[in-house]
């Protein structure tokens, strides 16, 4: 790490139960269940955050082999808020994944008068396995930088096998324009550039099918993409 507070390129961290697992474990512990808790007080962004994300699912619809419409996973779904926004308005059962018990308790209280089918897995994506060959798609926003360079390969090789053969993994995420990973010490999390995002889904056996910037976010904030892949 440099005297920025900046990693080095990769995110290399030894233990899966280091101290950058535990100390973002006891930020998330310690956020309120809400909206505005899961978007670091910018609420505000989650409607136009959900009509980009319909957006680009509606053009992944375009594809000449596009997904099925069955079953989607939530990956580090909070409370929910994706889960309820906008996968369950396009696929009749939505599992998601969560490391937060207190989050995940409250987005089944939430989702409970719905018509919600799906399960819910209160494990951290750098443990999770997904059941084999199930999911249309896999979103996972918002959460991959607190998982290290290594995890997140595994994670995306384990993806590859949780994904029906049409299937998709989709990620939504904040970038860096400095082409640096940028540590974030308080929720024990890392930004990393386009470029190293790239290169982490290449070495995990898959590639990028379709991408697009999230619009209409205040310009102070990182880009976001959105990244739909499959296995090469
Ligand atoms: C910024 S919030 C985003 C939540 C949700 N994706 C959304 O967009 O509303 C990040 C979420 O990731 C969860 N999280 C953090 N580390 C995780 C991990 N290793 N595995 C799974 N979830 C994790 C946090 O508990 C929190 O719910």
């Amino acid at each position: 790490m440099d005297n920025n507070g900046q990693l080095s390129q990769d995110v290399k961290v030894d233990s899966k139960e280091s101290a950058f697992y535990v100390d973002a474990a006891k930020y998330w512990e310690q956020v309120p269940p809400t909206v505005d808790g899961m978007l670091g007080g910018l609420s505000s962004i989650s409607d136009i955050d959900l009509k980009g994300s319909q957006r680009f699912l509606n053009s992944l619809y375009q594809l000449v082999e596009c997904p099925g419409k069955e079953r989607a996973l939530d990956g580090g779904a909070g409370i929910g808020r994706v889960t309820q926004g906008f996968l369950m308005k396009n696929f009749p059962v939505v599992d998601l994944v969560e490391q937060d018990k207190q989050f995940l308790d409250e987005a089944e209280k939430a989702l409970e008068p719905t018509n919600h089918k799906g399960q819910f897995f209160n494990i951290g994506l750098q443990k999770f396995t997904p059941e084999a060959c199930v999911y249309d798609i896999m979103w996972v926003q918002w959460v991959l930088g607190h998982l290290t360079d290594d995890d997140l390969i595994s994670f995306f090789i384990r993806c590859k096998s949780g994904l029906k053969p049409k299937g998709l993994l989709v990620l939504k995420e904040n970038l860096t324009s400095s082409g640096e990973v940028e540590m974030d010490s308080t929720d024990s999390s890392v930004t990393r550039p386009r470029a190293l995002i790239i290169e982490l889904i290449k070495k995990a056996g898959l590639r990028v099918i379709k991408e697009q910037k999230q619009q209409r976010f205040p310009h102070e904030l990182y880009e976001v993409r959105m990244f739909a892949i499959q296995p090469v």
